[in-house]
């Protein structure tokens, strides 16, 4: 895959940091610091540029550190990074603490995750087959 880094000397180039890492930790590309107040939103630019292989595509997801200890999460988790898209890379994030938080450069903000998907065609129908669930759901199963 190829990416565009714009500050390498404090936001290197997203890596695995252990052998078996599913996620790449990405870093917040930032001059000043930014502040997220309780229950507020920021979009936080990474930096990052990437020319993603047709038929995968990029997830941003939480850091469960940051959701734990801060109440931060990514809002629109998992976030997509589609294929044909050229822009920098941005973490939507929200505090779900009753406390500000800090964000600073190079601080590590969310995790990418490289997935394979489909692009499915339609055959449209009038009729779909059954099946035992039918139209159950939420919950009709039981809870317990
Ligand atoms: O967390 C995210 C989510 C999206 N994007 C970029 C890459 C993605 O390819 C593009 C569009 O994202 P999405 O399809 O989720 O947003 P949309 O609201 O549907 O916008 P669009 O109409 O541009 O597709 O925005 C990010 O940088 N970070
Ligand atoms: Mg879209």
């Amino acid at each position: 895959m190829q990416i565009k880094v714009i500050n390498q000397s404090t936001n290197p180039t997203p890596s695995y940091e252990t052998v078996a890492s599913a996620g790449m930790d990405i870093r917040a590309f930032l001059e000043d610091t930014v502040v997220i107040k309780p229950f507020e939103r920021q979009l936080i630019p990474t930096g990052l540029f990437m020319e993603i292989p047709v038929g995968y595509e990029v997830q941003i997801r939480p850091r469960s550190g940051l959701a734990l200890k801060h109440g931060i999460t990514v809002l629109n988790s998992p976030g997509t990074i589609d294929a044909d898209y050229r822009g920098e890379v941005k973490v939507l994030l929200i505090n779900l603490s009753d406390k500000h938080f800090e964000i600073n450069n190079g601080d590590r903000i969310a995790q990418m995750i490289v997935a394979k998907h489909e692009q499915a065609g339609w055959l449209e129908v009038e009729v779909l087959s059954t099946t035992e669930r039918g139209a159950g759901g939420y919950g009709h199963t039981g809870l317990q």
